[in-house]
Protein backbone atom coordinates (compact mmCIF):
# COMPACT_ATOMS: atom_id res chain seq x y z
CA UNK A 1 0.00 0.00 0.00
CA UNK A 2 2.78 2.83 1.44
CA UNK A 3 4.69 1.34 -2.16
CA UNK A 4 1.80 2.37 -3.90
CA UNK A 5 1.22 6.00 -2.45
CA UNK A 6 5.08 6.50 -3.10
CA UNK A 7 4.35 5.64 -7.17
CA UNK A 8 1.34 7.61 -6.51
CA UNK A 9 3.48 10.59 -4.87
CA UNK A 10 6.22 10.05 -7.72
CA UNK A 11 3.84 10.03 -10.65
CA UNK A 12 2.39 13.29 -9.26
CA UNK A 13 5.81 14.86 -8.70
CA UNK A 14 6.43 14.02 -12.29
CA UNK A 15 3.28 15.87 -13.38
CA UNK A 16 4.28 18.69 -11.58
CA UNK A 17 7.36 19.23 -13.28
CA UNK A 18 5.91 18.35 -16.49
CA UNK A 19 3.76 21.20 -15.95
CA UNK A 20 6.86 23.77 -14.90
CA UNK A 21 8.58 22.34 -18.10
CA UNK A 22 4.96 23.66 -20.26
CA UNK A 23 4.17 27.03 -18.10
CA UNK A 24 8.47 28.04 -18.21
CA UNK A 25 8.15 27.24 -22.28
CA UNK A 26 4.68 29.29 -22.64
CA UNK A 27 7.13 32.31 -20.67
CA UNK A 28 9.73 31.64 -23.48
CA UNK A 29 6.98 31.34 -26.07
CA UNK A 30 5.67 35.06 -25.08
CA UNK A 31 9.37 36.57 -25.05
CA UNK A 32 9.95 35.41 -28.86
CA UNK A 33 6.43 37.03 -29.60
CA UNK A 34 7.28 40.07 -27.94
CA UNK A 35 10.47 40.01 -30.17
CA UNK A 36 8.21 39.26 -33.59
CA UNK A 37 5.75 42.35 -32.42
CA UNK A 38 8.92 44.72 -32.42
CA UNK A 39 10.15 43.42 -36.04
CA UNK A 40 6.20 43.94 -37.34
CA UNK A 41 5.74 47.04 -35.61
CA UNK A 42 9.05 48.05 -37.65
CA UNK A 43 7.99 46.84 -40.86
CA UNK A 44 4.34 47.90 -40.61
CA UNK A 45 0.89 46.05 -40.72
CA UNK A 46 -1.06 44.65 -37.83
CA UNK A 47 -0.85 42.07 -34.51
CA UNK A 48 -3.33 39.57 -36.21
CA UNK A 49 -1.93 37.12 -39.05
CA UNK A 50 -4.77 34.52 -39.50
CA UNK A 51 -2.21 32.89 -42.11
CA UNK A 52 0.12 31.87 -40.17
CA UNK A 53 -1.81 31.10 -37.39
CA UNK A 54 -3.72 28.23 -39.63
CA UNK A 55 -0.38 27.06 -40.76
CA UNK A 56 0.86 26.64 -37.04
CA UNK A 57 -2.23 24.73 -36.36
CA UNK A 58 -1.63 22.39 -39.69
CA UNK A 59 1.75 21.61 -38.71
CA UNK A 60 1.08 20.74 -34.78
CA UNK A 61 -1.67 18.50 -35.80
CA UNK A 62 -0.18 16.80 -38.24
CA UNK A 63 3.01 15.95 -36.23
CA UNK A 64 0.10 14.77 -32.87
CA UNK A 65 0.26 11.50 -31.81
CA UNK A 66 -0.63 9.49 -28.73
CA UNK A 67 -4.39 9.88 -27.34
CA UNK A 68 -4.53 13.33 -26.13
CA UNK A 69 -7.21 14.35 -28.53
CA UNK A 70 -5.22 16.56 -31.55
CA UNK A 71 -9.25 18.99 -31.26
CA UNK A 72 -7.81 19.72 -28.10
CA UNK A 73 -4.58 20.50 -29.13
CA UNK A 74 -6.26 22.94 -31.51
CA UNK A 75 -8.25 24.58 -28.75
CA UNK A 76 -5.15 24.98 -26.80
CA UNK A 77 -3.18 26.49 -29.45
CA UNK A 78 -5.87 28.82 -30.15
CA UNK A 79 -5.84 30.24 -26.91
CA UNK A 80 -2.53 30.80 -26.84
CA UNK A 81 -2.12 32.30 -29.93
CA UNK A 82 -5.10 34.68 -29.00
CA UNK A 83 -3.66 35.78 -25.92
CA UNK A 84 -0.02 36.18 -27.38
CA UNK A 85 -2.09 38.22 -30.35
CA UNK A 86 -3.49 40.35 -27.38
CA UNK A 87 0.27 41.00 -25.90
CA UNK A 88 0.86 43.05 -28.82
CA UNK A 89 -2.44 44.88 -30.05
CA UNK A 90 -5.41 44.20 -27.55
CA UNK A 91 -8.90 43.53 -29.46
CA UNK A 92 -12.18 42.65 -29.07
CA UNK A 93 -14.77 40.56 -30.71
CA UNK A 94 -17.74 42.34 -32.29
CA UNK A 95 -20.09 38.59 -32.58
CA UNK A 96 -23.44 38.66 -34.74
CA UNK A 97 -25.61 35.80 -35.19
CA UNK A 98 -29.58 35.48 -36.12
CA UNK A 99 -30.56 32.10 -35.54
CA UNK A 100 -27.22 30.06 -34.03
CA UNK A 101 -26.11 33.15 -31.39
CA UNK A 102 -24.85 30.43 -28.95
CA UNK A 103 -22.90 27.80 -31.50
CA UNK A 104 -21.39 31.14 -32.78
CA UNK A 105 -20.45 32.49 -29.56
CA UNK A 106 -18.63 29.07 -29.13
CA UNK A 107 -17.11 29.50 -32.39
CA UNK A 108 -15.99 33.06 -31.44
CA UNK A 109 -14.18 32.25 -27.87
CA UNK A 110 -12.92 28.87 -29.10
CA UNK A 111 -11.17 30.90 -31.86
CA UNK A 112 -10.61 34.02 -29.46
CA UNK A 113 -9.84 32.47 -26.34
CA UNK A 114 -10.50 35.07 -23.52
CA UNK A 115 -10.74 37.77 -25.84
CA UNK A 116 -13.79 40.35 -24.87
CA UNK A 117 -16.90 39.36 -27.26
CA UNK A 118 -19.61 41.97 -27.94
CA UNK A 119 -22.81 40.98 -29.58
CA UNK A 120 -24.55 43.29 -31.90
CA UNK A 121 -27.96 42.71 -33.27
CA UNK A 122 -27.46 43.43 -36.62
CA UNK A 123 -24.43 42.43 -39.02
CA UNK A 124 -24.25 46.21 -40.19
CA UNK A 125 -23.91 46.70 -36.40
CA UNK A 126 -20.91 44.21 -36.19
CA UNK A 127 -19.37 45.29 -39.27
CA UNK A 128 -19.15 49.47 -38.43
CA UNK A 129 -18.05 48.44 -35.29
CA UNK A 130 -14.95 46.77 -37.21
CA UNK A 131 -14.58 49.18 -39.37
CA UNK A 132 -14.78 51.98 -36.87
CA UNK A 133 -12.68 50.17 -33.99
CA UNK A 134 -9.54 51.67 -35.36
CA UNK A 135 -7.61 48.18 -36.23
CA UNK A 136 -9.20 47.15 -32.55
CA UNK A 137 -12.10 44.95 -33.21
CA UNK A 138 -12.75 41.71 -35.13
CA UNK A 139 -15.70 40.38 -36.28
CA UNK A 140 -17.70 36.95 -36.04
CA UNK A 141 -20.06 36.13 -38.40
CA UNK A 142 -22.04 33.53 -39.82
CA UNK A 143 -20.77 31.91 -42.89
CA UNK A 144 -21.50 34.77 -46.21
CA UNK A 145 -24.12 32.47 -48.03
CA UNK A 146 -24.93 29.67 -45.45
CA UNK A 147 -28.42 29.61 -43.90
CA UNK A 148 -28.48 32.62 -41.67
CA UNK A 149 -29.46 35.71 -42.70
CA UNK A 150 -27.98 37.07 -46.14
CA UNK A 151 -25.41 39.59 -45.02
CA UNK A 152 -22.13 39.51 -47.48
CA UNK A 153 -23.50 42.51 -49.72
CA UNK A 154 -22.27 44.50 -47.14
CA UNK A 155 -18.61 43.51 -47.92
CA UNK A 156 -18.93 45.32 -51.20
CA UNK A 157 -17.56 48.26 -50.73
CA UNK A 158 -13.97 49.70 -52.11
CA UNK A 159 -11.91 51.52 -49.51
CA UNK A 160 -8.43 49.49 -48.64
CA UNK A 161 -10.06 49.59 -44.60
CA UNK A 162 -13.04 47.77 -45.24
CA UNK A 163 -14.01 44.75 -43.26
CA UNK A 164 -12.87 41.67 -45.01
CA UNK A 165 -13.39 38.08 -44.15
CA UNK A 166 -10.03 36.83 -43.76
CA UNK A 167 -10.50 33.13 -41.64
CA UNK A 168 -13.19 30.62 -41.80
CA UNK A 169 -14.10 28.89 -38.06
CA UNK A 170 -13.83 26.19 -37.18
CA UNK A 171 -10.20 26.39 -38.28
CA UNK A 172 -9.69 22.50 -36.44
CA UNK A 173 -13.18 21.00 -37.28
CA UNK A 174 -14.34 17.80 -36.17
CA UNK A 175 -17.70 16.25 -36.94
CA UNK A 176 -19.27 17.37 -34.08
CA UNK A 177 -18.92 21.32 -35.10
CA UNK A 178 -22.70 22.32 -35.12
CA UNK A 179 -21.80 25.62 -37.18
CA UNK A 180 -19.38 27.39 -39.88
CA UNK A 181 -18.31 31.02 -39.44
CA UNK A 182 -16.05 33.52 -40.29
CA UNK A 183 -13.81 35.89 -38.64
CA UNK A 184 -13.62 39.43 -40.36
CA UNK A 185 -11.28 42.10 -39.96
CA UNK A 186 -10.12 45.52 -41.51
CA UNK A 187 -7.28 43.98 -43.18
CA UNK A 188 -6.05 42.02 -45.86
CA UNK A 189 -5.56 38.19 -45.33
CA UNK A 190 -2.54 36.63 -46.67
CA UNK A 191 -2.18 33.50 -47.97
CA UNK A 192 -1.32 29.96 -46.32
CA UNK A 193 -0.63 27.92 -49.35
CA UNK A 194 -3.93 26.18 -48.91
CA UNK A 195 -6.67 29.48 -48.95
CA UNK A 196 -9.96 30.22 -51.16
CA UNK A 197 -10.92 33.63 -51.45
CA UNK A 198 -14.52 35.83 -51.95
CA UNK A 199 -14.83 37.51 -54.64
CA UNK A 200 -17.90 39.71 -54.62
CA UNK A 201 -18.54 40.67 -58.94
CA UNK A 202 -21.10 43.46 -59.81
CA UNK A 203 -22.94 43.20 -62.55
CA UNK A 204 -25.82 45.80 -64.00
CA UNK A 205 -29.37 45.30 -64.09
CA UNK A 206 -29.70 45.95 -67.69
CA UNK A 207 -27.04 43.25 -68.29
CA UNK A 208 -28.16 39.39 -68.50
CA UNK A 209 -25.91 37.44 -68.03
CA UNK A 210 -26.25 33.71 -66.26
CA UNK A 211 -24.10 32.65 -63.08
CA UNK A 212 -22.78 29.81 -65.54
CA UNK A 213 -21.24 32.69 -67.98
CA UNK A 214 -19.87 34.66 -65.42
CA UNK A 215 -18.48 31.35 -64.00
CA UNK A 216 -16.77 30.89 -67.28
CA UNK A 217 -15.68 34.46 -68.06
CA UNK A 218 -13.88 33.92 -64.30
CA UNK A 219 -11.91 30.94 -65.41
CA UNK A 220 -11.15 32.40 -68.77
CA UNK A 221 -9.05 34.89 -66.71
CA UNK A 222 -7.37 32.61 -64.18
CA UNK A 223 -10.04 32.52 -61.68
CA UNK A 224 -11.50 29.26 -60.79
CA UNK A 225 -14.31 28.62 -58.37
CA UNK A 226 -18.03 28.68 -58.05
CA UNK A 227 -21.00 31.51 -57.19
CA UNK A 228 -22.71 30.88 -54.23
CA UNK A 229 -25.08 33.29 -53.57
CA UNK A 230 -26.54 36.46 -56.00
CA UNK A 231 -28.91 39.31 -54.69
CA UNK A 232 -30.03 42.77 -56.08
CA UNK A 233 -28.54 45.76 -54.86
CA UNK A 234 -30.35 48.92 -56.07
CA UNK A 235 -30.40 48.52 -59.76
CA UNK A 236 -27.27 45.85 -59.43
CA UNK A 237 -26.50 42.54 -59.10
CA UNK A 238 -24.03 41.02 -56.86
CA UNK A 239 -22.90 37.98 -56.96
CA UNK A 240 -20.43 36.21 -54.63
CA UNK A 241 -17.60 34.01 -55.93
CA UNK A 242 -16.24 31.36 -53.80
CA UNK A 243 -12.44 31.17 -55.75
CA UNK A 244 -9.39 28.98 -55.52
CA UNK A 245 -6.88 30.27 -54.11
CA UNK A 246 -5.83 33.52 -52.21
CA UNK A 247 -6.61 36.49 -54.01
CA UNK A 248 -5.75 40.41 -53.18
CA UNK A 249 -6.72 43.84 -54.31
CA UNK A 250 -4.39 43.99 -56.59
CA UNK A 251 -4.24 40.57 -58.19
CA UNK A 252 -3.53 41.19 -62.19
CA UNK A 253 -6.68 38.49 -63.05
CA UNK A 254 -9.42 40.94 -61.16
CA UNK A 255 -7.67 43.57 -64.25
CA UNK A 256 -8.28 40.79 -67.24
CA UNK A 257 -11.52 40.38 -66.40
CA UNK A 258 -12.71 43.94 -66.08
CA UNK A 259 -10.51 44.84 -68.94
CA UNK A 260 -12.31 41.68 -70.92
CA UNK A 261 -15.93 42.08 -69.58
CA UNK A 262 -16.06 45.74 -68.89
CA UNK A 263 -19.42 45.65 -70.55
CA UNK A 264 -21.17 43.47 -67.89
CA UNK A 265 -18.93 43.19 -65.29
CA UNK A 266 -19.10 46.76 -63.75
CA UNK A 267 -16.76 45.92 -60.49
CA UNK A 268 -15.00 43.12 -58.83
CA UNK A 269 -14.29 43.09 -55.24
CA UNK A 270 -11.83 41.21 -53.04
CA UNK A 271 -14.03 40.19 -50.47
CA UNK A 272 -10.90 38.23 -48.61
CA UNK A 273 -10.78 34.81 -48.29
CA UNK A 274 -9.66 31.90 -45.66
CA UNK A 275 -6.94 29.50 -45.00
CA UNK A 276 -8.81 25.93 -45.53
CA UNK A 277 -9.91 24.24 -42.34
CA UNK A 278 -8.43 21.18 -41.43
CA UNK A 279 -10.33 18.19 -40.53
CA UNK A 280 -9.66 16.53 -36.72
CA UNK A 281 -11.49 13.74 -34.74
CA UNK A 282 -13.46 14.50 -31.95
CA UNK A 283 -12.87 12.42 -29.20
C1 LIG B 1 3.61 35.97 -33.25
C2 LIG B 1 2.92 36.49 -34.26
O1 LIG B 1 1.76 37.25 -34.07
C3 LIG B 1 0.47 36.63 -33.90
C4 LIG B 1 0.57 35.51 -32.93
C5 LIG B 1 0.95 34.26 -33.38
C6 LIG B 1 1.48 33.21 -32.43
O2 LIG B 1 1.21 33.30 -31.23
O3 LIG B 1 2.22 32.31 -32.90
C7 LIG B 1 0.88 33.98 -34.75
C8 LIG B 1 0.43 34.88 -35.66
C9 LIG B 1 -0.04 36.22 -35.27
O4 LIG B 1 -1.45 36.24 -35.32
C10 LIG B 1 3.37 36.33 -35.67
O5 LIG B 1 2.95 37.14 -36.52
O6 LIG B 1 4.17 35.43 -35.94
Amino acid sequence: MSEQKNDLDDLRREIDEIDDRLQDLLILRTDVVQRIAAFKRGAGGGAMRPEREANILRRLIGRHRGPFPAVVVGRIWREIIAALTHTQAPFAVALHSLHRPLDHFDLARNHFGASRIDIYDTPGQALRAIAEGAGQVVGVLPLPAGDDEVWWPLLAATDAARPRIVARLPFARDAQAPVEGVVVAPFEPGASGDDAAYLIIVTGDGTEISRGRLTDRLAAAGLIGQCIDSRQRGGDVLHLFEIDGALEDHDPRLKTLLANHGEEILQAIVAGGYARPIEVRHY
